[in-house]
């Protein structure tokens, strides 16, 4: 429960929402409980009326009593039926503000847990997967949602119904009251065991049911592979053994249920025959009236829902903590990648140091940079070569602040990256991954992602910038295409071209461009450097690349090998050392000679 308390910040947020809600349940149990003693009245009329007709069998006034005893009978009828009204009236206020109140938390609350995910850094994502991320600010939230709604409200109503319920029998009679009650407590404990298995049933099919869609998922986005390695029957068989798992988990589910509502009919049956075996008894000494047990059978029909409520309010709140653990579990998290407290911004020149930097991978130990040094002049162009693995990409991360080394220190115009405001030197780094994400959205809302106001002349000269203009304009919507769930209508240089533009439009003082010409042609990567040199004026820029070809051109050149930079100099200098850039500049040469 202690986890709940999270939540006491809402409550306190809508407490005039939440407080009439209470006094509602209040009033709308007040009228419920009032037609079990205008039926005992009516019952008891009846019964007197009956008698009196009797006695005036054979005389005229017989007709005066029957047609009296009618009309107050269609007052009586009137009354409950009033008195039901304004219960449900009150039960629409009640659930107008409870339950709108547990939507307003929900999306509170969602809203929290988002903006605090978008805080969180590189690390936190690859310690969580996605489904586990998704999961709590969906399914945990709605579990929770349910304590805040029903759980909460069906709490305060079980509370006073049986209060009340309960008064009214001890004030009729509480010998009476004490029988007619005996089988309720029996129903509820029951009913919890019941509530129990249905809860772990329901568990383990919505385990099944997010093992079914993460396969149908990975089916659909694999599509391809399997059908080229033709695995479609294979695919099919596990498909179905998976579905056969939640069949049989929904089954048995169904069975419990089964049991559930002839189980409280049978109780609630039982508590009825001892009102009336007792009732009669009571009625026979004169104690109580026939219409006390009218008055009784109501009654205990009235406790069967806070009987069954007991037990369901139980789970969810079991539900809803368990869930609110977890969502405090990441709301608890706290960026290692922080901000300095003062908000300012500052306007960079791009001179680039990293002094001694060694950084290793926190979530899987791997020592990707030892001791890197390298300094980028502003205006200037770093390149970085090296095998796969080396570590290139584990620079571009250090210097976008996705991570922080570990040892030695990174700055820029001579200040620590880490002293430096993250939001305003991040929107001054033009960054173009190895792995190129674009959103569902259109080709103009991609390259205008880094931008407050889409404007679309910018958009148009940066992607003439990165050779993809013509290509854009080729399509029939040009630059209102849609791009699709990961940009899957384009191909992989036309994908690439686009993310080169979304970090050309924010014209940033610094650029790093990883590996981004793999999926183009020689003669398309020449067009789109000479396009980016005249970007390039004025910047720093970092290339990393696996093609000498790429950056032959740079002013300054690194060769890192397993985290350590074994070679610098210019494109000649390093020709001239005959040692790894060389032997890769060889390798090179004769694969584009083949
Ligand atoms: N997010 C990560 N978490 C843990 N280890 C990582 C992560 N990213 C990379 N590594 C590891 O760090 C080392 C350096 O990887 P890095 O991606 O920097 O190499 P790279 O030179 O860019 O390779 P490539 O040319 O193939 O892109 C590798 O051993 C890799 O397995």
């Amino acid at each position: 429960m202690k986890h709940l308390a999270h939540l006491n910040k809402y409550f306190y947020k809508y407490r005039w929402r939440m407080i009439p809600g209470v006094i509602f349940v209040i009033i709308s149990n007040y009228f419920g409980v009032l037609p079990a003693q205008v039926i005992r009245i009516a019952f008891d009329l009846v019964k007197e009326n009956i008698s009196m007709y009797r006695l005036f069998d054979g005389f005229e006034r017989q007709q005066l009593v029957y047609s009296v005893f009618g009309s107050s009978l269609l007052l009586f009828g009137s009354l409950v039926l009033v008195l039901a009204l304004i219960r449900g009236l009150f039960l629409f206020l009640m659930r107008q503000t409870i339950i709108l109140t547990s939507r307003h938390i929900e999306y509170d609350l969602k809203n929290e847990i988002y903006t605090h995910y978008q805080r969180l850094d590189m690390a936190f994502y690859r310690r969580n997967n996605t489904g586990d991320l998704m999961n709590r600010v969906t399914e945990d939230v709605n579990r929770v949602r349910s304590y805040l709604g029903p759980a909460i409200m069906y709490s305060i109503n079980t509370a006073v119904l049986s209060i009340m319920v309960i008064a009214a029998m001890v004030s009729v009679n509480p010998t009476l009251a004490l029988y007619a009650l005996m089988p309720i407590p029996i129903l509820s404990a029951i009913l919890l065991v019941v509530n129990k298995m249905i809860n772990r049933r329901g568990e383990r099919i919505q385990q099944q049911l997010s093992t079914l869609s993460s396969f149908v998922q990975e089916t659909f986005s694999g599509i391809r592979v399997i059908k080229t390695y033709n695995q479609e029957a294979d695919k099919m068989k596990r498909f179905k053994d998976e579905s056969n798992i939640y069949r049989q988990a929904s089954l048995a589910l169904v069975k419990t249920e089964a049991v559930f509502f002839p189980l409280i009919l049978l109780l609630i049956g039982l508590s009825t025959v001892i009102t009336v075996y007792v009732g009669g008894l009571e009625v026979a000494k004169g104690t109580i009236t026939s219409g006390n047990i009218a008055e009784f059978i109501i009654y205990v029909n009235q406790l069967t829902f806070p009987a069954m409520a007991l037990a369901w309010v139980t789970s969810l709140i079991q539900r809803a903590a368990a869930s609110q653990k977890r969502i405090n579990e990441f709301l608890r998290t706290q960026p290692e990648i922080q901000s300095p407290a003062v908000h300012e911004d500052v306007k960079i020149r791009g001179h680039i140091r990293f002094d001694n930097v060694s950084f290793t991978y926190p979530d899987t130990g791997i020592q990707a940079l030892t001791n890197v040094s390298f300094e980028v002049k502003p205006g200037t162009v770093l390149a970085i070569v090296g095998k796969t693995g080396s570590g290139k990409s584990t620079l571009a991360n250090l210097l976008l602040r996705m991570y922080d080394a570990q040892t030695g220190t990174i700055s820029i115009d001579g200040r620590d990256i880490r002293r430096l405001p993250l939001q305003s030197f991040r929107s001054q780094v033009g960054f173009v991954p190895q792995d190129v994400f674009l959103f569902s959205d259109t080709i103009a809302n991609n390259i205008a992602f880094g931008l407050d106001v889409a404007d679309m002349d910018r958009v148009e000269e940066a992607s003439r910038k990165a050779a993809v203009h013509d290509n854009i304009a080729s399509f029939e919507k040009g630059f209102e295409t849609f791009v699709g769930e990961r940009g899957i209508t384009l191909s992989g240089g036309q994908k690439q071209r686009i993310s080169i533009a979304r970090a050309l439009i924010k014209e940033p003082q610094i650029l790093i461009f990883d590996d981004c010409l793999s999926a183009v042609d020689t003669k398309t990567e020449e067009e789109i450097l000479r396009n980016l040199s005249i970007a390039m004026q004025g910047k720093s820029t970092i290339f990393i690349a696996h093609r000498v070809s790429t950056i032959k051109n740079a002013d300054h050149i690194i060769v890192l090998d397993q985290g350590s930079v074994i070679e610098e100099g210019t494109h000649e200098k390093l020709l001239a050392l005959r040692g790894s850039y060389y032997e890769l500049h060889e390798k090179q040469l004769l694969e584009e000679a083949v």
